[in-house]
């Protein structure tokens, strides 16, 4: 017999969890609910998870981020209190603004301007980086968790990254990269899974970059060739097979070029391999600085198609 789906934790709007009060339920994640929450400063989110919960995946978003929050990184939420309250653990953080997923979809086309998609991919990948180096992988790399910052606080040019739930330690304590395990099963979301995950092959950081890579031709083409394909093998023949034709992955807008540069280098790494983010970052503002357009403003800012999205 299976289990019984876990009971979410309800917090109503007014109540209250030690200094934060509930405003409002913002979302539902696999093993928690996401609340907007006040104190006298402001602002932020609250997210819960009820202690009896099989999988403690807050206790990993606790982990990631406090170490991210000691060393002041540009791309992450802040946590300002944490703690067990009654039968839920809880973690109150910067609250942030639209998903990339949402604002691509608030267009007719489904994806961004290649200028603002550009600028928010080189953002994205040095979230990936930071991560990277306290050791950690986030294996969820997708457009609905990196969100960009709030209006009110001036931060609509800001890409944060967001949902640490996945995410796995890949140095051990000396910063020596763990072996790889023989096998792993799959994990994440099928779209978005690098080849490794398919063949059920222990990811490294080259699989976050390469899931970041189909990421970014979602947001510029609104679509990765695979998009319909539903079987979980035939998606991963189908990001197999694109690797002989590339130009119809990286369609226009995209920079056919520079994308399949980054292609290559990212498909020339192995498991151990130290990601080379330099070099992607400067093809991603080569290619900005090919497309002929400017880098600000964003689709969302003021006087722009999506800042309806954002107010
Ligand atoms: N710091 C935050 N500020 C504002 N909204 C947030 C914040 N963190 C999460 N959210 C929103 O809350 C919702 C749930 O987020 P969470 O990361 O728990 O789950 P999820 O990514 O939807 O889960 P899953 O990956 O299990 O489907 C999402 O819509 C997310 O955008």
């Amino acid at each position: 017999m299976t289990a019984p789906p876990p009971e979410l934790v309800q917090l109503p709007p007014g109540s209250m969890v030690e200094r934060w009060t509930i405003t409002k339920k913002l979302g539902e994640g696999g093993c928690g609910a996401v609340y907007l929450c006040t104190d006298a400063t402001g602002k932020y989110a609250l997210k819960v998870e009820g202690i009896s919960e099989q999988m403690q995946v807050l206790k990993m978003e606790v982990l990631v981020l406090g170490e991210l929050t000691k060393r002041g990184s540009r791309h992450f939420c802040k946590i300002e209190d944490k703690g067990r309250y009654g039968s839920f653990n809880y973690v109150v953080m910067t609250l942030v603004g639209k998903s990339l997923q949402d604002l691509r979809k608030g267009t007719p086309q489904q994806s961004l301007s290649v200028a603002c998609s550009l600028s928010c991919g080189i953002q994205a990948l040095e979230a990936l980086e930071d991560l990277h180096n306290i050791g950690y992988l986030h294996r969820d790399v997708k457009p609905g968790n990196y969100t960009i910052g709030r209006a009110e606080l001036n931060e609509l040019r800001k890409v944060y990254i967001l949902d640490f739930g996945m995410a796995r330690k890949f140095t051990d304590n000396n910063g020596i990269i763990r072996k790889p395990r023989a096998a792993a099963g799959f994990r994440g979301t099928v779209r978005y899974a690098p080849i490794a995950c398919h063949k059920n092959q222990e990811l490294g950081r080259k699989d976050d970059v390469e899931v970041w890579l189909y990421m970014q031709v979602e947001l510029t083409v609104g679509r990765v060739p695979w998009k319909e394909i539903t079987d979980m093998n035939a998606v991963g023949q189908a990001k197999q097979a694109i690797r002989n034709t590339p130009e119809k992955m990286f369609l226009p807008p995209c920079p056919v070029n520079e994308l399949k540069e980054i292609m290559r280098m990212v498909d020339s790494w192995d498991y151990f391999a130290d990601p080379n983010y330099s070099e992607c970052y400067r093809l991603m503002k080569q290619a900005l600085s090919n497309c002929g357009k400017p880098e600000f403003p964003y689709d969302w800012e003021p006087g722009m198609p999506l800042n309806y999205m954002v107010k």
